[in-house]
């Protein structure tokens, strides 16, 4: 403590500041005090609550305006000492999982001592104690000791700019070792998902740490490691050159190339980074390209039970008098192919008939093979549905399929966990895969390790969709390599009467669209001014909303997230339109969103098997309430509507899956998705992300009218621009390394049995 630091001891009495009294902001204004003096106190004081009573430390400060005040530098919660206290404390908003009526029950038994006794023996004291289940001592334990454990991460590491919400994370990740870790590798802030390099960089800063230490330089490889747009790999020369870019910006010394190369071995050997030849990969990234281009050249070579071609173009005969349909050559192909081979992709753009001919594999399959199985799936649950209504199987996400999702394991802490992998593949002996251009790097990966020795696999995707979100631009590589493959390019009648499917495929062969005066299926709506193409979109929204449309109808897709007829500023402006506020409609506050009974939700982050929560979800907040399933939880969250499914999140839940509301997203988020009437900006402001994919992505996602509303001029430029997303990936490469390997191999134990 310096010289003129004070300690008081107290009670909390009233905090003035934050009005809504919730316990993770960081700054707080409250009349302090006790029976002989009251005195205003400011500072961090997570954690504390009304009524409570702390020791601070801290100096005494003038304010110009409200005179003398108490100015907290640190604070102690002293551990509850009487049975009162352990009441007070346990029956308190801080304490999950107990009400007033569970802390009378926990201190009239474990007594005085309650807190402490919970904090050493966790969930063996609360067990015994009648009327408490295993699930509320597992949230009693947790919350009392992220408590006081928080309490403590913040009360060391604060003054370096810590905040109150890292030291929760700190808290899960690093449980009560976090001050010590911290204390010796500020980076280690960065492995929360929720520090980036720079904040990381400037408590690192506070703390004295060096600017040329190797752990600085380590976290600044790491952090343009992950900051890569979709490539799996990065070249080391440019990673050494953004390296020290990076460094240099905020450092009085220059760091040396030599440094950044140091630290790139260090990373190498401590198993974080891959170094092949001169491509540098994040470890896990490295792992999962080399083994899916393992597992496809595998495929590749292996070749399943031999069917005769006669039998199968017998069924297909039989299929297509059945069904009064005549397959095109390439459809034909791809159904002989599929027997031939045990991996196929089958690649065309909209209404080329991809679908039409998964029908007929499907069905075809079935007469040659009835004792088989099949899986559908696709990376998001509207692809899967979508098949699934011609196909009649039921169609899952790939990470259903593979029962992938977040567990808690017996300490409370979150991991991944995918099911099934080789040791328990899938049971199914024929997987088709429809929208591949969705998939990422991993969960192709994952897909590919999880099938069964002699396995079948049909992928199904339009190469011309923009690439996954994740890493890795998997279709477009698999067309590359040795992969067979069949390309269907006849558009049927049904399609070439749809203007939009028409100028999907103008887009794409990089022509301008077309608009036909009287119809409604695809409108142009000139607009020079970015702020009328905003004011236009509202209209539009407006006259669909009269003529009968629903707004789960209307699909706004824009490709940037800030800035004019950006996401951010539409979704505000729609949502005004849409769901205004009124005094009955209720509000939940959280961080900086805010959401309505009767907004619509998009989830913007990870997926979770358990809750049914995956990516790119669009949902409806249907209540602001406390969980209906959880009676003794006070905290209200969002009783939404997602797929079907009713779910509760929790304000925890709307953080952790980044929910943000979904009136307007961007075209990246849309892909599987469709909508009814889809309306997009095209104004120059974009013209970073005015690219022909975009363009196209936007228009298949439209079903019934798409609006695109803007200057031809962006429209132009978007479908000469054929250059982005080229993504730095290895995998086709790699797939034919191991294939040619396979067949040496081969060729060698062919040549000695000889
Ligand atoms: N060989 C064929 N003869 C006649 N009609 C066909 C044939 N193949 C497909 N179709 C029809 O063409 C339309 C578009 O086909 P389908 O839905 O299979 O295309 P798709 O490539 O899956 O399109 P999208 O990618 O837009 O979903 C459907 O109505 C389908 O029944």
């Amino acid at each position: 403590m310096a010289n003129n630091e004070t300690k008081l001891r107290g009670t909390i009495k009233k905090i003035l500041f934050p009005r809504a009294k919730t316990t993770d902001i960081d700054f707080v204004i409250a009349v302090f005090g006790n029976d002989d003096f009251d005195v205003v106190i400011k500072g961090n004081i997570y954690g504390a609550v009304e009524k409570e009573e702390i020791i601070v430390e801290g100096e005494w400060v003038e304010d110009k305006k409200y005179g003398l005040q108490f100015k907290v530098n640190a604070w102690e919660k002293p551990i509850p000492s009487t049975k009162e206290q352990a009441y007070e404390l346990l029956s308190s908003s801080l304490v999950k999982g107990c009400g007033p009526k569970t802390a009378r029950l926990i201190v009239d038994s474990l007594g005085d001592g309650a807190i402490e006794t919970i904090l050493e023996q966790k969930e063996a004291c609360l067990l015994p104690i009648k009327g408490i289940s295993k699930k509320n001592a597992g949230k009693i334990v947790a919350s009392l000791s992220e408590n006081f454990n928080v309490q403590n991460i913040i009360k060391h590491l604060a003054q370096y700019g810590v905040t109150v919400k890292m030291a929760i994370k700190l808290h899960k990740e690093y449980g009560s070792n976090a001050v010590p870790i911290i204390l010796r590798n500020p980076y280690e802030l960065t492995n929360l998902s929720m520090v980036g390099f720079d904040r990381a960089d400037i408590i690192a800063r506070n703390m004295g740490i060096a600017e040329d230490s190797l752990y600085r330089c380590e976290a600044a490889v790491i952090h343009i490691m992950r900051e890569q747009p979709g490539h799996c790999y990065v070249d080391k020369p440019d990673l050494i050159r953004e390296c020290q870019a990076l460094l240099n910006k905020r450092s009085a010394i220059e760091i040396e190339s030599t440094l950044v190369e140091k630290a790139i071995n260090n990373l190498s050997k401590n198993n974080k980074l891959q170094v092949e030849e001169d491509r540098v990969y994040l470890k896990q990234l490295y792992q999962l390209e080399k083994t899916l281009a393992q597992k496809v050249a595998e495929l590749v070579f292996a070749k399943g039970p031999v069917v005769p071609r006669s039998k199968i173009a017998r069924e297909l005969i039989k299929y297509q008098a059945r069904n009064k349909i005549f397959l095109n050559e390439k459809q034909q192909e791809t159904i002989y192919k599929t027997f031939e081979n045990n991996i196929l992709l089958l690649t065309g753009g909209p209404g080329t008939g991809k679908t039409a001919t998964i029908k007929a594999v499907v069905e075809i399959y079935r007469q040659v093979f009835p004792d088989h199985t099949i899986a559908l799936c696709a990376p998001t649950g509207r692809a899967s549905q979508n098949l699934s209504k011609i196909v009649e199987i039921e169609g899952k996400t790939i990470h259903r399929l593979l029962n992938w999702g977040a567990r808690k394991t017996e300490d409370g802490t979150e991991t991944t966990s995918i099911e099934r992998d080789e040791a328990n593949p899938l049971e199914e002996d024929f997987v088709i895969v429809d929208e591949l251009s969705m998939a990422d790097i991993e969960l192709a990966s994952c897909l590919f390790r999880a099938l069964k020795t002699g396995s079948r696999i049909l992928l199904v995707g339009d190469a011309d969709q923009l690439p996954s979100v994740g890493p890795g631009a998997v279709l477009r590589d698999l067309l590359k390599s040795p992969v067979p493959s069949v390309r269907l390019t006849e558009i049927y009648r049904q399609a070439k009467n749809s203007l939009i499917v028409e100028n999907a495929h103008r887009i794409n062969n990089g022509q301008m669209i077309c608009t036909v005066p009287g119809r409604k299926d695809f409108i142009f709506l000139e607009r020079s001014d970015p702020q009328d193409v905003e004011e236009t979109i509202l209209a539009c929204i407006k006259r669909l909303l009269e003529i009968g449309y629903k707004k789960e109808d209307i699909l706004v897709l824009s490709p940037m997230k800030k800035g004019v007829s950006g996401v951010l500023s539409l979704n505000e402006k729609i949502k005004s339109l849409l769901n205004p506020p009124n005094s009955r409609k209720k509000e939940l506050v959280v961080g900086s969103k805010s959401f309505r009974v009767g907004d619509i939700i998009i989830q913007n982050q990870r997926n979770d098997v358990n809750k049914g929560l995956y990516n790119g979800n669009m949902g409806l907040v249907k209540n602001i309430c406390v969980n209906p399933d959880d009676p003794e939880s006070r905290e209200e969250g969002l009783l939404c509507e997602i797929w079907g499914n009713e779910i509760f999140l929790t304000r925890e839940d709307i953080t952790e899956y980044d929910f943000t509301t979904g009136y307007c997203i961007t075209t990246h988020k849309s892909q599987g998705g469709q909508a009814k009437v889809v309306i997009a900006p095209v104004i120059t402001n974009h013209y970073i992300m005015l690219t022909r994919n975009i363009l196209y992505t936007a228009i298949t996602r439209a079903e019934e009218m798409m609006i695109m509303v803007g200057q031809k001029k962006a429209l132009a430029m978007a479908v000469k621009n054929t250059t982005p997303n080229l993504r730095k990936t290895f995998l086709s490469e790699k797939i034919e390394k191991y294939l040619s390997e396979k067949q040496k191999k081969q060729l060698t134990a062919n040549f000695f049995t000889c």
